[in-house]
C-alpha cells in the first residue's frame, strides 16, 4: 500500500518507508513567533507570476494541485530569504475534516482549516527533480486559510473541482493568477525544512507568510467534496491530508518582520 493519510498509511508510518521522516529537517513545524528572530537582512519577497503559465488543475489522490509550465522564467520568486531565482511549478494545499484543523504549519499551537503551498525551484539546477534533491533546491511559500469571507479568487479554483473530483483526474486551467491567493502583506517566518509528503526530502527554504487569507466555511465544505479514491473504489474524501508538526531540532526560525 503506498502513502496517504489513513491509520495504515498516514504521517507516523511513513518512517518505515522513507527514514527520512526522522531527519534533522523535517516539516512542517509549530512556529512560535516568540523564539523566531527578526533579520533584518531579509529581503521583501518578490513574487512575479504570469498566469499565461497556468496549465492545468489535477486531483493526485494526496491533493490537488495547479501546474505551471516551467520551461521559463516567466514566474518566479526571487529575493526573500533564498539567493538567485526559483520558478513556479505548482500549488496546492492541505486541510481538514472540519475548520479546527488542516494546516501543516502551525502558529502557537494554533491550526488553521487550511494552507496554500506554492512550490518552486531553484534553476542553478536543470529540473524541478534534480533541483528536489539538493539542499537549497527548492522554496515553498506557505500561506494560511482562515474561515471569513468569501475568497473569489478560491472560488475561480473551487468552481474546478467537478471535473477532478477522483484521484487521477485532470482538467485545463488556462490563465489563472496565483498572486490572487496571496496575502496583501508578505511579512513572512522563515526556516530550513523537507517537504511535507513523500519522500520527505530535506531540500526546501520555507517561507511562511504571517497574514491568512480567508476561505468562507462553504468554500471549505467544497475542498471536502474531492476524493482520495481513484472512480471505482469506494468513495473516500479528501480531508485531513496533513503532517502534524515535527521536532525543530535546534533550527533557527527567522521573522522578516518586527
Ligand atoms: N507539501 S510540500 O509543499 O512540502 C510538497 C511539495 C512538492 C512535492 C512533490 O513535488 N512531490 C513529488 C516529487 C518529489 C521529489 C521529486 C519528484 O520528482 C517529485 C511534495 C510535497
Ligand atoms: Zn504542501
Amino acid at each position: 500500500m503506498s502513502w496517504g493519510y489513513g491509520a495504515d498509511n498516514g504521517p507516523e508510518k511513513w518512517v518505515t518507508n522513507f527514514p527520512i521522516a526522522d531527519g534533522p529537517r523535517q516539516s512542517p513545524i509549530d512556529i512560535v513567533p516568540g523564539e523566531a528572530s527578526f533579520d533584518g537582512g531579509l529581503k521583501p519577497l518578490n513574487l512575479k507570476y504570469d498566469p499565461s503559465t497556468c496549465l492545468d488543475i489535477l486531483n493526485n489522490g494526496h491533493s490537488f494541485q495547479v501546474t505551471f509550465a516551467d520551461d521559463s522564467d516567466s514566474s518566479t520568486l526571487t529575493d526573500g530569504p533564498i539567493s538567485g531565482i526559483y520558478r513556479l511549478k505548482q500549488f496546492h494545499f492541505h486541510w481538514g475534516a472540519s475548520d479546527d484543523r488542516g494546516s501543516e504549519h502551525t502558529v502557537e499551537g494554533t491550526k488553521y482549516p487550511a494552507e496554500l503551498h506554492l512550490v518552486h525551484w531553484n534553476t542553478k539546477y536543470p529540473s524541478f527533480g534534480e533541483a528536489a534533491g539538493q539542499p537549497d533546491g527548492l522554496a515553498v511559500v506557505g500561506v494560511f486559510l482562515k474561515t471569513g469571507d468569501d475568497n473569489p479568487s478560491l472560488q475561480k479554483i473551487l468552481d474546478a473541482f467537478d471535473a477532478i473530483k477522483a484521484k487521477g483526474k485532470q482538467t485545463s486551467f488556462p490563465g489563472f493568477d496565483p498572486a490572487t491567493l496571496l496575502p496583501g502583506c508578505l511579512d513572512y517566518w522563515t526556516y530550513l525544512g523537507s517537504l511535507t509528503t513523500p519522500p520527505l526530502l530535506e531540500s526546501v527554504t520555507w517561507i511562511v507568510c504571517k497574514e491568512p487569507i480567508s476561505v468562507s466555511c462553504e468554500q471549505m465544505a467544497k475542498f471536502r467534496s474531492l476524493l482520495f479514491s481513484a472512480e471505482g473504489e469506494a468513495e473516500c474524501c479528501m480531508v485531513d491530508n496533513y503532517r502534524p508538526p515535527q521536532p525543530l531540532k535546534g533550527r533557527p526560525v527567522r521573522a522578516s518582520f518586527q
